[in-house]
């Protein structure tokens, strides 16, 4: 049976007697009160209907823009094969993207929601060039770490649960182009150390990228990548130290990402030189661990900022 298909259409309501209802029977003029408010209720429903046909032609032109965008991957691949084999991942390109709409943005759509939408598009975009599975561990805040993951990479990209991040970078390293997202949780066990080993997995994205105080799928989280080919070096570089977080709580240009009393995993700014940095600090040798394009707060933008008071 066809969904639905049982379903009678609700019919019309047809006032009995004249339908004598207080106000709209009085007579008051040349044109009776009932003759207004059928006008008035003909002029909505005819301006309802353009504005669905403004919003219908909107979207059908949205639409062919879409399978226009999808009609230049063939290319895009022929393009990328000059580099490596492996995942179509262009973080720091995916960052540029984002601060242009953020740009850009105005009126009363939230920000958040081009991000969500743009973050569907090019998952699915990525995926039909190199398609990859999302690898999540499933010990620390899993129903939030799963939000953060369908924002980002949509609903066309498998989701596999791993038993924990340490699970979910063996699953990467063990495969092409697939990612893990793990979150900057505090735990007790050092995941990252899965994130130094030569030609490993690596950190590529920080998320969430737009930060808000009151935005959607807000667990801090890391992307996981094998090495990509992308040409545009991180804004922040990722290192693990066994020293604890103490040790760096206080150091300009450092963001702490996750510690543990056995060690921490790090962010620095790239104007800071890792040697330099570690030997002032009085580190033992730091570990790098990939990196990631600078997170933009979005607290200043005014439609941000509406959807946030309501
Ligand atoms: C299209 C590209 O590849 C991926 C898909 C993107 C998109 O659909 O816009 C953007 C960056 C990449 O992660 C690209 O490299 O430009």
């Amino acid at each position: 049976m066809a969904l639905g298909g049982d379903l009678v259409p609700a019919r019309p309501f047809t006032p009995k007697n004249g339908g004598d209802s207080g106000k709209g029977s009085r007579r008051t003029g040349y044109m009776s009160d009932d003759t207004r408010d059928t006008a008035s209720a003909t002029d909505r429903q005819a301006s309802l209907a353009r504005l669905r046909q403004r919003i219908d032609t909107i979207d059908a032109e949205m639409h062919d823009l879409l399978i226009e965008r999808s009609s230049i991957i063939d290319e895009l691949i022929a393009a990328k094969q000059g580099g490596r084999k492996g995942a179509a991942f262009r973080p720091a390109r995916e960052a540029s993207m984002m601060r242009r709409f953020a740009g850009r943005h105005h009126g009363t759509l939230p920000l958040v929601t081009v991000e969500y939408l743009w973050r569907e598009i090019i998952s699915t975009f990525t995926f039909l060039q190199a398609p990859y599975r999302l690898h999540m561990p499933t010990d620390r805040r899993p129903s939030e770490l799963r939000d953060v993951a369908r924002f980002y990479f949509g609903f066309n990209v498998p989701l596999l649960e791993a038993l924990d991040a340490d699970a979910a970078i063996a699953s990467v390293a063990a495969s092409e182009t697939d990612l893990a997202l793990v979150p900057l949780v505090d735990g007790e066990t050092p995941w990252w150390q899965g994130l130094t080993r030569p030609d490993g997995p690596r950190i590529i994205a920080r998320l969430p990228f737009f930060t808000s105080n009151d935005r959607p799928a807000d667990l801090p989280a890391v992307v996981i990548s094998n090495p990509l080919d992308d040409p545009t070096p991180p804004e922040w570089r990722c290192y693990a130290t066994a020293a604890g977080p103490e040790a760096l709580d206080a150091l300009s240009g450092v963001d702490i990402l996750a510690a543990t009393p056995a060690g921490t995993l790090f962010a620095l700014a790239t104007d800071r030189d890792p040697e330099t940095f570690a030997t002032d600090a009085g580190l033992p040798p730091l570990k790098p661990a990939g990196g990631f394009a600078a997170p933009l707060s979005i607290d200043g933008d005014p439609s941000q900022q509406k959807s946030q008071t309501e």
